[in-house]
């Protein structure tokens, strides 16, 4: 049994769908557009159901029977691309055939991207329409009759359209229409496009939408091409643009003036395409060397990347993570006087060597370093100093005399405490530092919690000396019942069923101990997913989200689910509802000021939604990703790879928690952190790979699916390193399971290859790997 150590909660991390989920299910919702007008056939025009027409608005009129009854009206909807201006577009459509309004959909027939049957946004919604080549065409295809009983007309891709502003002064202001205008106010080199801006005075309305920026996340006003193609009308999407936050004058000015001279190739690299070369470099080995070697190439590639200096610190990127300060030896620490003033830097990656010279070490001596940065102790007054031993950057912390002073100062009033009340035991005097201490190391043992528990129960001194898990179960990691997992009842009995009397199972992936928790809120909740231990709910009656610890109780609100059921791909064939609820991957942060925040991922999505505790609505990441595989929570962060389509190198991406700070929370593009070995088209094993935890770290398993399966392990962190080739040979008796997590009706199903023919040069290795398209009681298993 305690062989059976999993890599990752896996069972726990199961989907329960109880057999009468559908029944709480909310009502599934219509199709997302229901427009009067039906969708025309390619080189058909099909008319207007003449019953759908509005007779409030007076059903507009072609100018042949005079003017209309009512005016019309002209919205216009602007920003750069992936703003959700489509979006925003059919939404407003969809609220006015919803009304009962005829509704007529245009949009350019230059935009051939989806075809040219459909308006789709770049979520993959889909609506019919008319793509043509000007707006005066649309009265002639749709015919007069027709024409007359439209009542909204939205065009999409208006910069498109020459005769923009004739047709919506026509439509508008002589039939009586309500148009609705989405297009791009400016191109690529943020100036005007088309006439879309010269419809502004005519607008009753208009609403600029801002994308985010692919490369920080912040918001985003313009569109960058990603391309040298220099003509204004380039159809394309994601391959060709992106968007781009507004720069600063001093960036304009190099973005001015590397327009108006002949560059030459290298100084001509756009700003933005600069910012993001920098950041692989920032992503390197030797990442700082590299990268002031790439910004000394010229001042153009200098402006337009960051400077270290001055954010040495506050810019983890900048941290010299893989740089060791070297012990001299001969009795020369640093400071030495025979040293003068040098010391010497050692990369762990590449083993290079770098002399700097730091006179600073005269007066101050080195306790330790973190990610590179040296933590130095002032001498004369003891302050704690973080110094980026390459940008020079100080940041300074307070003395560290002031702990010893508290300390002092409650041991002293402790002491009096304690002589006046009683003679304590030897093991009721400790001190309360000490027990804190002790506390820690028994939190981070395999069965933290419950030897926790032990451990307060011992005293009252014991018990008010350390931290109450309860009340802190979720926003203090120490507490999360990581190796924790529910266990599936088998015989039909989910959580919440009547027969287990509200009482649910846990096991102990690392000692295989038991419990028995009562928790009566399954009644009302099922399980979608857990986190490190933490049971992710779902609140039957409003779809909310929350977060249960099993053991103390706490229970943390996060917004419905509900809210997400829009980005489920129209794409997908059976209720939204299926797709929503399976949790690809979930993961919990707790930030410094304690704001829990949420990222999942659902399989019937392609962003990834977040939201911090107490939050009416997810959010979703202004980026998305078509295929990714084998999802896994780890510290707070999402892993996953993303399978190369062909022959390509399959990528391992890491998505950050998101960021809290300024006035709307953002998610962080996924970083590339490493690439595995591509597949090649002569060989007959085409490898898989999946990531599993295992000893607090992260393993690459290779699977191979030919004719000669040889399955391989691998540590993340090698690859990230670029060594590819050095395999684990021992993964310390403990057991990967591999594949889909399914815990569904008190069956778990793992999903994998068969056998576990896992082999290292020739020889059996310990530790074993579960693969297997197999359904098993884990009664049978674990007895
Ligand atoms: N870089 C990107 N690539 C592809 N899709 C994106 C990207 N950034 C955002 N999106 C998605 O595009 C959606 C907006 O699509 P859409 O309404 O078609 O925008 P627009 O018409 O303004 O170009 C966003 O909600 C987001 O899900
Ligand atoms: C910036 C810019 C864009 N385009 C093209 C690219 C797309 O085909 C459309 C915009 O589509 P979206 O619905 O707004 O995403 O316009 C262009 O031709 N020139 C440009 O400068």
């Amino acid at each position: 049994m305690s062989s059976i150590c999993a890599m990752r909660s896996l069972l726990a991390a199961s989907t329960f769908l109880r057999s009468g989920a559908s029944r709480l299910r909310p009502l599934s919702l219509a199709p997302p557009f229901r427009l009067n007008l039906s969708r025309p056939s390619l080189g058909a025009v099909r008319p207007v159901s003449a019953a759908a027409v509005d007779k409030s608005r007076g059903g507009g009129g072609s100018g042949m029977e005079g003017r209309p009854s009512h005016p019309g009206e002209i919205h216009v909807i602007v920003g750069p691309m992936f703003a959700g201006k489509t979006t925003a577009l059919l939404r407003r459509v969809q609220v006015e055939a919803g009304t009962g309004r005829n509704v007529a959909l245009i949009k350019s027939d230059k935009d051939n991207r989806y075809g040219l049957d459909s308006v789709v946004t770049h979520d993959g919604t889909k609506v019919a329409c008319w793509a043509l080549p000007e707006l005066s065409s649309f009265q002639d295809k749709l015919g007069t009759e027709a024409y007359d009983k439209v009542d909204v007309i939205g065009i999409d891709e208006a910069q498109f359209f020459d005769d923009l502003h004739d047709f919506c002064c026509k439509a508008a202001d002589r039939d009586g229409k309500i148009v609705v205008v989405a297009g791009l106010d400016g191109d690529y080199k943020r100036n005007k496009f088309g006439s879309v801006l010269d419809i502004i005075p005519l607008a009753d309305s208009v609403t600029k939408l801002t994308a985010r920026c692919e490369l920080c996340g912040r918001r985003a006003f313009f569109t960058l091409r990603k391309t040298r193609e220099t003509k204004t009308e380039l159809i394309g999407g994601a391959d060709v643009y992106m968007p781009r936050r507004r720069r600063t004058s001093a960036d304009a000015d190099a973005v001015t003036a590397a327009a108006t001279r002949d560059p030459s190739p290298w100084e001509s690299l756009h700003e933005d395409l600069l910012e993001l070369i920098a950041w692989r470099v920032l992503a390197g080995d030797d990442h700082l060397r590299d990268y002031v070697r790439f910004r000394a190439v010229c001042p153009h590639w200098r402006s337009s990347t960051t400077c270290p200096r001055g954010r040495g610190i506050v810019d983890r990127r900048f941290h010299p993570r893989r740089w060791m300060l070297l012990p001299e030896g001969h009795g020369l620490y640093p400071g030495h006087g025979k040293l003068r003033g040098f010391v010497r830097f050692f990369n762990l990656s590449t083993g290079a060597f770098v002399r700097v010279h730091l006179p600073l070490f005269r007066d101050h001596c080195v306790l330790d370093s973190v990610d590179g940065i040296l933590l130095l102790q002032r001498d004369h007054d003891t302050a704690i100093r973080l110094l980026h031993p390459f940008t020079g950057d100080i940041m300074d912390f307070p003395p560290l005399e002031t702990l010893l002073s508290k300390r002092r100062r409650r041991t002293s009033a402790d002491a009096d405490a304690a002589a006046a009340t009683r003679d304590p035991s030897p093991w009721e005097s400790l001190h309360e530092d000490l027990l804190e201490l002790i506390a820690w190391r028994v939190l981070a043992g395999d069965d933290h919690l419950r030897d926790y528990v032990r451990f307060r129960a011992v005293c009252s001194h014991w018990r008010s000396s350390t931290t109450c898990p309860r009340g802190r179960g979720i926003v203090d990691r120490r507490f999360h019942p990581r190796r924790w997992m529910l266990l599936p009842e088998g015989h039909g009995l989910y959580p919440g069923h009547g027969k287990l009397r509200g009482f649910v199972r846990f096991f102990n992936l690392s000692t295989g101990a038991f419990v028995r928790v009562h928790l009566p809120l399954f009644r009302d909740h099922c399980v979608l997913d857990s986190v490190d231990g933490i049971l992710l709910l779902q609140r039957d009656h409003d779809t909310a989200i929350r977060l249960l610890h099993p053991f103390t109780g706490d229970i943390m609100d996060f917004p419905p689910l509900e809210t997400l059921l829009r980005y489920v791909s129209s794409k997908l064939v059976g209720d939204k509802w299926d797709y929503l609820r399976r949790i690809g991957a979930a993961s919990i942060n707790v930030s410094a000021d304690q704001v829990v925040s949420l990222m999942m991922w659902s399989r019937g999505m392609v962003q990834v939604a977040f939201a911090t505790s107490g939050e009416r609505e997810w959010r979703v990441s202004s980026w998305y990703f078509n295929q990714i595989f084998s999802p896994l929570p780890f510290q707070g962060k999402l892993y996953m790879v993303r399978p190369h389509q062909t022959y390509g190198e399959p990528e391992i991406l890491r998505i950050d928690p998101p960021q809290l700070e300024g006035t709307e929370p953002w998610l962080p593009p996924p970083t590339l952190i490493a690439k595995c070995p591509a597949n090649t088209p002569d060989s007959d094993n085409r490898v898989l790979y999946c990531l599993v935890e295992c000893d607090s770290e992260i393993l690459v398993i290779a699977l191979s699916s030919g004719v000669h399966k040889k399955n391989s392990v691998y540590r993340l962190a090698d690859f990230v390193l670029g060594r590819r080739t050095i395999q684990v040979t021992n993964i310390g008796g403990n057991a990967i399971f591999i594949g889909k997590r399914n815990l569904n009706k008190g069956q778990i199903r793992f999903q994998g290859l068969l056998p576990a023919s896992w082999r290292v040069k020739g020889k059996w290795r310990s530790g074993c790997a579960f693969f297997g398209f197999s359904t098993y009681s884990p009664k049978a298993h674990h007895s």
